[in-house]
């Protein structure tokens, strides 16, 4: 059994520097936001996390074509998902801490598991603290009601994030959340889970809860078909995506769609007309002819791209005993803690579950874990896992919840603005506390999904 000890002090320096140089991130800390005002600044979009703005002011070499990342902060702590299905508990690992770890993330961890052609330029700037004041009180009252209920810009931070603005202010981006791509490894569910699990897959589950709680859900759209590489199938997705898009305003956030740098929204008639025109060339088509031409341009853009089946293989192998087997894990390794000492000596594989198995992975641990995975994730037997690899697969779970989350930007060709691209977004360290959060939602999608009579399951294929 091979034992993985994410200690490796050695490999890590050599690792770390080698990534700085390939990654040549210059020393930003002379760009000051200062130099421009709030109102330089278009609000885009927002997620749970975060509130993204479009650079729209005058020249400057700093921060054309580039969007403002800024945290956010929860108003109240603990409390359950909004109707629009806003996340309102578990903080991010750097909630408590001045700066973004995103942008280390990305070098060190991101950056070894995706091609750099799909990653975005990020850059880490400072920001003043009346400046951030000021912007926020200039922009709070523009965003989406649900959201300013929930949370606010995070006041406490100094620094903020610079991306290259993806959206643009010409031609049409389209973005996808196209979260779980795979149904679980079946060796640690249980009885009761295991038919509910491997048939119908995560999305399609929580999709179900959503809708019987009356909030926005897309309930035509099934990841695995979008996944799935196969022609017809990923039309289905993208339809589905439509149909959710068009059946909730534009509420649910697996399809986002820009047009001339504003995002659209399905009840807009005169930006839906101009887009319709300037993108597809279509006068006054019906509801079904924009959603077709919609499917045929986004259709060969995923067809073509490597990214989602590279997305669904880290999700499926860093995910590789199921939030239960994970548990079960946990469990064991706690069991051992409890031993005579005497015992412990004498197991072959002993780890009581210890305070490092429960925080914040560092830097250094997360370029070893990738060292261990890399190398070695396939020759691991993911059946009957060590608990002495406990923390590793710990980390692996969190790793794989990053790709269960992020999102895809898409920008579909046109004569004014050459070629098209894909990126992905939102790739995010998670927190370690969110993990009783995931089990309780986990158990959670699949009691309600198993109340469902069989015959109107859905079923989902790989
Ligand atoms: O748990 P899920 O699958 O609902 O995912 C959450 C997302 O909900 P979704 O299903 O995409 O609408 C949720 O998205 P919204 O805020 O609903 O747009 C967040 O992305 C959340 O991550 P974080 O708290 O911002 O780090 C996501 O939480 P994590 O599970 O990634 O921690
Ligand atoms: N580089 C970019 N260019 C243009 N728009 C962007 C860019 N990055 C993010 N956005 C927009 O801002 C939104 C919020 O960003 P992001 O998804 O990173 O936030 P988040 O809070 O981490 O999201 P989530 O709740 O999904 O975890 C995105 O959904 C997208 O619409």
């Amino acid at each position: 059994m091979m034992d993985f000890t994410l200690t490796s002090l050695a490999t890590i320096t050599i690792f770390v520097t080698s990534k700085m140089a390939m990654l040549d991130i210059p020393n930003l800390s002379t760009i000051r936001l200062s130099e421009t005002s709030a109102s330089d600044w278009k609000y885009i979009s927002e997620g749970g996390a975060t509130i993204v703005f479009s650079y729209r002011g005058p020249p400057h070499p700093s921060f054309d074509g580039t969007v403002l990342r800024l945290r956010k902060q929860k108003l109240h702590q603990a409390l359950p998902k909004t109707a629009d299905g806003v996340q309102m508990f578990c903080e991010t690992p750097d909630a408590a801490g001045p700066d973004d770890p995103m942008i280390e993330f990305q070098q060190n961890v991101i950056g070894r598991l995706i091609s750099p052609e799909f990653l975005v330029q990020l850059q880490l700037v400072d920001i003043e603290h009346q400046w951030l004041e000021n912007f926020a009180l200039q922009h709070d009252f523009l965003r989406p009601e649900g959201r300013r209920q929930v949370d606010t810009i995070d006041l406490s931070k100094g620094k903020a994030m610079l991306a290259t603005d993806l959206v643009g202010s010409k031609g049409c981006a389209v973005e996808i959340k196209p979260k779980w791509g795979f149904l679980p490894f079946p060796a640690h569910l249980s009885p009761e889970t295991s038919p509910v699990k491997l048939q119908t897959c995560r999305t399609c589950m929580h999709t179900h809860l959503r809708q019987s709680r009356g909030e926005p859900a897309a309930v035509d759209y099934c990841p695995l078909d979008l996944f799935s590489g196969a022609e017809e199938r990923t039309v289905r997705a993208i339809r589905g995506l439509w149909n959710a898009w068009m059946d909730s305003g534009g509420a649910v956030n697996n399809l986002r769609i820009f047009s001339q740098g504003e995002m659209l929204k399905p009840d807009e008639g005169e930006s839906i007309a101009i887009w319709s025109q300037t993108i597809f060339g279509l006068n006054n088509p019906t509801l079904d002819e924009l959603r077709e031409s919609f499917v045929g341009a986004l259709l060969p853009i995923i067809m073509e791209t490597p990214v989602l089946r590279t997305l669904s293989r880290l999700q499926r192998t860093l995910d590789a005993l199921d939030r239960e087997g994970l548990c079960k894990l946990r469990a064991e390794a706690e069991a051992l803690r409890s031993l005579p000492s005497d015992d412990k000596a004498r197991l072959s594989r002993p780890t009581p579950v210890t305070e490092t198995h429960l925080s914040e992975p560092t830097t250094t641990e997360w370029a070893s874990f990738l060292d261990s995975y890399l190398t070695s994730n396939d020759a691991l037997d993911h059946g009957d896992p060590s608990p002495s690899n406990l923390r590793y697969y710990i980390l692996a779970y969190l790793l794989s919840a990053t790709f269960k989350d992020c999102s895809l930007i898409m920008k579909l060709p046109s004569t004014h603005d050459e070629r098209g691209f894909v990126k992905v977004i939102d790739l995010d360290p998670k927190s370690v506390n969110k993990m009783k959060g995931w089990e309780m939602l986990d158990q959670q999608l699949v009691e309600s999904y198993a109340k469902i009579s069989g015959a109107l399951r859905r079923i989902c294929r790989e």
